[in-house]
C-alpha cells in the first residue's frame, strides 16, 4: 500500500483513496451466488464506496478540518480523527461532533469509525499488558498505528464472531470456526482462522483489526487474540449482506443518483471467513491472554458506544429533516401533533448526540495517554440509541403516509404511458414541490427506516440493548446508591461514617459511575 501522497501531507485525496482501493490484491467476495471481480464498480457497492469516498474528500475542506483531523502527536503532520487516539475530552468531544455532522451528510456508517474504536481499546490494553507481563505490544501496536497515520489508511474492527451456541463458551463450540482462534504459534507469527460477521464497510478498508468479541476463561486461550490484517491478505473470503434495497442498485445501474436508493451513500455489511491466515509477530497485539480480554473490550466499548450516540443523532436529524420537509409538502406543518413528533424527533438527536458529549468529558487519562470516556455514560448512550431512534422511525413513517409507504417507482413516474398518470397522483398539491420531489423525500425516509441497515445499526451496531445494560451494570456503584438512602434515612447510626459518607459525595461530583481507575483484571 503506498498511495502517492506529495503535496496533501499524510492525508489522501478521494482519488487518492479510490486508486489505493483499486491497487490491492484481487479479493474473494461473493454476493447472490456470483463471484464480485471489483468492488469499485459493482452497482450494490457504489453508495457504500462512494460513503467512504466523500470522507477522504471532506478531509481536504478548510471548513471541515479541524472537525475530522488532527496534529498527530507521533507525527509532525495532520492525521484523521479516525487514525489518531483520543488523548483528552477535547478530543473524545470532537469524535461525537465529527460523527454526528459526518452522519448529517451521509446518513450511514462512515466506514472508517470502528478502526478508530480498535485503536482506543487496544492502545490502553497493550500498555496494561507490558506494565504487568513484560510483553512488547504497546511498541509494536503504536508502530502499527504509525504506519496506518502514515498511510492515511481506513481501518475496521472485526468484533463480531458467529458464535454458534450462545450458551457455550468458544471452546466448547461444535464448530471451532465458531469464534476467530490461533490455529498455530510459529516463531515469527500466528495462524489463525474462522467467522467474523457483520462487518460493516470491511470490502472497503486497506486493513482489518481483529479483536475478540467477549470475555474469556483460560480455556479459551486459543480464541484470545487480536491482530491486524491487510483486507487483500490471500485466505480471506468475503460474503456481501444483503439489504431490502440490493437490487435497486442494478436498475439504476450504478447512478447513484437514481431516486428510488433514496440516496447517494449507503454502507454494507460483510460475513468474511479467515482460513489459516499468517499474521506476522508485529501484528498480534494479544495472543492467549485470556485475563486482558475483558479489559480490551471495556476500553474498545467505552469508545465505540459513544460515537454510537453521534452517529444516531445525525440520522435521527436527516430523519427529521425530511419528515419536516414532507409535512411542509402537503401542508401539515402546523398541525399540532406533527410538531410535536418532529419536536420529539429533534429533541431525540439532542439526547443521544448529549450523552455522547457527556461521557467524552466525564471520561479519564489512562496512564498510556489514552482518553477513556465515562464508561457507565457510554453504554447509557448505546443503550439510549437501541430505544429512542425507533420512535423517531414510527413519526418520520406517521408523516411520509400510506402513499409514501406505498409510492410507484421512479421509472414509472418516467414511463411514457403511465408517467403523467402516476405524476399527478403523487403530486404534494404546493405549487413548490413536484411529485419527484415527494418522491426523493420519500426515499430518503424509506431508505433510513427499511431500505438499508441503519436501524439495524442503532439496534446492533456496538453492541445490543443488553450488552449495554450489563457492562452498565457492572459500573454503577450500587453500594454508593444504597449507601445515599442508608445516611438520608438513619439507617447507617454511626454518625461519623455518615458524615464521611457525605464528604464522599462531593468528591464523586455527581457520578455514580463506580470507577475512575480501571477495570480489574480477573485473576
Ligand atoms: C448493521 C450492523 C452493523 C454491524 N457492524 C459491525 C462491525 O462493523 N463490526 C463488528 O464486529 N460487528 C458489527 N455488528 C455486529 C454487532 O456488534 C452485533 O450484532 C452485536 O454485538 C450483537 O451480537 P449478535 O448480533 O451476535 O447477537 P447475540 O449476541 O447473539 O444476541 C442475540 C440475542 O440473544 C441474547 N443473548 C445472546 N447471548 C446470550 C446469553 N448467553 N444469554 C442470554 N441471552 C443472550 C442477546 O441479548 C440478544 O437479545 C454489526 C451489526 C449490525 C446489525
Amino acid at each position: 500500500m503506498s498511495p502517492a501522497k506529495e503535496g496533501f501531507g499524510m492525508l489522501m485525496t478521494k482519488q487518492q483513496f479510490q486508486d489505493s482501493i483499486r491497487a490491492r490484491k484481487p479479493m474473494n467476495v461473493w454476493f447472490l451466488g456470483e463471484k464480485i471481480e471489483d468492488v469499485t464498480t459493482y452497482p450494490p457497492l457504489a453508495a457504500s464506496f462512494n460513503a467512504i469516498s466523500k470522507i477522504y474528500e471532506l478531509q481536504h475542506r478548510p471548513d471541515w478540518q479541524d472537525l475530522i483531523t488532527v496534529p498527530s502527536h507521533m507525527l509532525d503532520e495532520r492525521v484523521s480523527i479516525y487514525n489518531a487516539p483520543l488523548r483528552s475530552a477535547e478530543d473524545a468531544n470532537r469524535k461525537t461532533r465529527a460523527a454526528r455532522a459526518l452522519a448529517e451528510v451521509i446518513g450511514c456508517c462512515t466506514h472508517r469509525c470502528t478502526g478508530s474504536e480498535a485503536f482506543a481499546g487496544l492502545g490502553p490494553a497493550c500498555y496494561d499488558m507490558d506494565h504487568d507481563l513484560g510483553t512488547n505490544y504497546f511498541e509494536r501496536f503504536m508502530n502499527f498505528l504509525k504506519y496506518v497515520q502514515q498511510n492515511d489508511l481506513t481501518c475496521t474492527v472485526t468484533v463480531t464472531d458467529v458464535k454458534g451456541l450462545r450458551t457455550a463458551p468458544p471452546h466448547a463450540q461444535a464448530d471451532r470456526d465458531s469464534y476467530v482462534h490461533v490455529d498455530e504459534v510459529r516463531e515469527d507469527g500466528i495462524v489463525i482462522s474462522g467467522f467474523k460477521c457483520n462487518q460493516t464497510g470491511i470490502l472497503f478498508a486497506h486493513e482489518i483489526v481483529i479483536v475478540p468479541t467477549t470475555n474469556m476463561k483460560p480455556e479459551d486461550k486459543d480464541f484470545a487474540v487480536a491482530c491486524a490484517v491487510p483486507a487483500d491478505t490471500p485466505g480471506l473470503t468475503f460474503v456481501l449482506g444483503r439489504t431490502p434495497q440490493d437490487k435497486r442498485f442494478f436498475e439504476v445501474e450504478g447512478d447513484i443518483e437514481g431516486i428510488d436508493l433514496g440516496k447517494q451513500y449507503a454502507d454494507h455489511q460483510a460475513l468474511v471467513y479467515f482460513d489459516h491466515v499468517f499474521v506476522p509477530n508485529e501484528r498480534v497485539f494479544l495472543c492467549g491472554e485470556t485475563q486482558y480480554v475483558g479489559r480490551l473490550l471495556s476500553y474498545f466499548t467505552a469508545v465505540h458506544r459513544l460515537t454510537a450516540g453521534g452517529c444516531k443523532a445525525g440520522g435521527c436529524s436527516a430523519l427529521c429533516g425530511a419528515a419536516s420537509l414532507l409535512a411542509d409538502m402537503v401542508g401539515v406543518q402546523k398541525a399540532g401533533h406533527i410538531r410535536t413528533k418532529l419536536t420529539e424527533m429533534a429533541m431525540t438527536a439532542e439526547t443521544v448526540y448529549g450523552l455522547s458529549i457527556a461521557s467524552g468529558v466525564e471520561g479519564f487519562q489512562h496512564p498510556s495517554g489514552f482518553w477513556i470516556p465515562n464508561p457507565l455514560m457510554s453504554h447509557t448512550c448505546k443503550y439510549t440509541c437501541t430505544k429512542i431512534p425507533f420512535d423517531a422511525v414510527r413519526y418520520a413513517r406517521d408523516i411520509l403516509a400510506g402513499f409514501g409507504e406505498t409510492a410507484p417507482s421512479e421509472l414509472d413516474m418516467r414511463n411514457p404511458e403511465v408517467g403523467e398518470l402516476c405524476q399527478r397522483a403523487f403530486n404534494p398539491g404546493n405549487p413548490k414541490y413536484n411529485a419527484f420531489d415527494r418522491l426523493r423525500a420519500s426515499r430518503f425516509i424509506e431508505h433510513m427506516v427499511r431500505g438499508s441497515n441503519w436501524t439495524a445499526m442503532a439496534l446492533h451496531g456496538g453492541g445490543n440493548q443488553e450488552a449495554s445494560t450489563v457492562m452498565a451494570r457492572m459500573y454503577t456503584d450500587w453500594e454508593y446508591l444504597k449507601g445515599l438512602v442508608k445516611v438520608a434515612t438513619g439507617i447507617e447510626t454511626d454518625a461519623q461514617k455518615a458524615e464521611e459518607f457525605i464528604d464522599t459525595i462531593g468528591k464523586r461530583q455527581g457520578r455514580i459511575c463506580t470507577t475512575l481507575d480501571l477495570p480489574k483484571v480477573e485473576s
